[in-house]
Order: C-alpha cells, then structure tokens, then sequence
C-alpha cells in the first residue's frame, strides 16, 4: 500500500519556488529520508504533507485519500504523526501517562470527552502505552516524571508519545538536532529498531548524512525544490548530480 503520494507537488513564495512539481511516494514499511543542501526545500515540504502550508497546486494523497484542504489535525487523526515536538510531552504527568494519552487521543480523537466515560477503552489504551514504553527502553522509568528525565530520555518520550498514537507514518524532522554523539548513536538505533518491530513507515529529514545513509531504504534529494535524484543510499551517494548539488551550495 501507497501510505503517501504527492503529485506535481508544488510551493512558491512570491517569484520563489520552493517545493517545485515534486512527485514522491512511501510505501507501507519503507524508510525515506529527504535531503538536499540548504534552501532546497525540505522544510516547505514536510509543512505542506503537514497541512501547515498550503500547496500553490499539486494533490497530497495519504491512504490513498486527499488530504489537501484538511486541517493539520485531522491528518494527525487519520494517523499521520511528527514526532520530535517537545511541546508534545506534558512534563508534571509521568512517562506512563504520557504515552496513555496518546494513545487516548488517537483512540478517540477527543480524550477529555471520552476519558472517564470509556472505562472499558483504558485498559487496551495502558496495553498499547506500555508496549510503547517498552519499545522506546522507556517502561522502567514509567513511573518518573517526564519532566525529570534527562534530554536523551525526553526524546526518546516523544518518539514513543508519536507511537502511541500508531501512526501509519512517523515524520521525523532532524531527530538528533542537540544530541551529543551518544545520544545519537542510540536515537539511530531505537528508530531502526523500532522501525523493525512495528514495520514503521517514516519520511526523515536530516542533515547528518552518516544518519541518513544507515536509517534509510530509500534517500530523495531536493535541490532548489526539485527531485534530483532517488535511490537507495549507496545510488544516491554516488550519484554525481547529488554530488554537483551539494558542492554547489557550499560554493554559495
Ligand atoms: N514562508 C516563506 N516565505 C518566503 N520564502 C520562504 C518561506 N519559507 C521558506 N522559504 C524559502 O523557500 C526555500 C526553501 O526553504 P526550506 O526552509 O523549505 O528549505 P530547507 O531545505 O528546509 O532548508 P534548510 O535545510 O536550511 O532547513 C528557501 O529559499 C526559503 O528561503
């Protein structure tokens, strides 16, 4: 299945195009990685799949169904998740609650309306948060407050608050932006992992290129908002329009 799927996806910003009739599609259980020197785009982009922004034209499919004219909630709720927001964790509830109400909100959309009324729902919702929890290394510090966990930690909370959700597709926008090496390391590892486990579908983007090339099957590469190359990590690392694009923004 075809989780996502632009067509002649398009942006521009006054004479500016900065997501240029981008064609690109994620199958279920695949590892994209979008990337393309500085300006290329890749921003603009993930906040038009988002619905943060609106397209000047092109179609946005996900499940097969548009999703041009929703709001960014609702494609949240049709399972579209970004993870790495740390807006996203309430830091006085516990690592535990955390991950239940996400997995609450995904369940009924609205939890406040739903929480007490739906009992019956709570202990299925406490399965999938611990199951979570165990997937991110998370379940032993359930009881800790989120606030109280240490940066790696918090990060590894959001990975699994977005899991919670049992999203068809993970976003994940420069995951390891202000992680030490070690933190890294194990960022890499636990989405790799995870992504094994639970056959997650993802689209990342990133910078470090060492990240892109172990994470990903499939690498995309923008440049001034067009696709100019695709492949897996070992066509696109010696592709030489890749190579022309990204000596080019260094001579800029
Ligand atoms: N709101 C906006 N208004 C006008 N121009 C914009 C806007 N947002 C982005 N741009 C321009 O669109 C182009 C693409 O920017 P974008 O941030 O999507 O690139 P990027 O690949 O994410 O870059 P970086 O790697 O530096 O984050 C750039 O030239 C940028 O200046």
């Amino acid at each position: 299945m075809t989780v996502l799927e632009t067509e002649r996806l398009t942006k521009q910003f006054g004479g500016l195009t900065a997501v240029d009739e981008v064609d690109l599609a994620i199958e279920q259980g695949e590892g994209v990685s979008l990337i393309g020197p500085n300006g290329a785009g890749k921003s603009t982009f993930i906040n038009l799949v988002t619905r943060r922004l609106d397209p000047s034209y092109g179609e946005i499919l996900f499940k097969g169904d548009s999703i041009v004219g929703m709001e960014p909630h609702q494609v949240v709720q049709l399972g579209m998740s970004k993870s790495f927001q740390t807006a996203s964790i309430f830091p006085e509830l516990t690592v535990e609650e955390n991950a239940v109400i996400a997995a609450l909100a995904a369940e009924h959309g609205s939890f406040r309306f739903n929480f007490f009324r739906h009992e019956n729902a709570y202990p299925e919702v406490t399965r999938v948060a611990d199951e979570v929890l165990k997937s991110v290394g998370l379940y032993d510090e359930r009881e800790s407050q989120a606030d109280s966990l240490d940066y790696g930690n918090k990060r590894r909370l959001e990975i699994g608050i977005a899991l919670a959700a049992e999203p068809d597709m993970l976003l994940m926008d420069e995951p390891t932006a202000g992680m030490s090496p070690e933190e890294t390391k194990s960022t890499v590892e636990l989405i790799k992992e995870v992504k094994r486990e639970l056959d997650l579908t993802f689209l990342l983007v990133e910078h470090d290129m060492e990240i892109v090339f172990d994470i990903s099957d499939r690498i995309v590469v923008l440049n001034r908002g067009a696709v100019i190359a695709e492949g897996t990590p070992e066509e696109v690392q010696n592709d030489p329009a890749v190579q022309e694009a990204y000596l080019g923004g260094v001579e800029e």
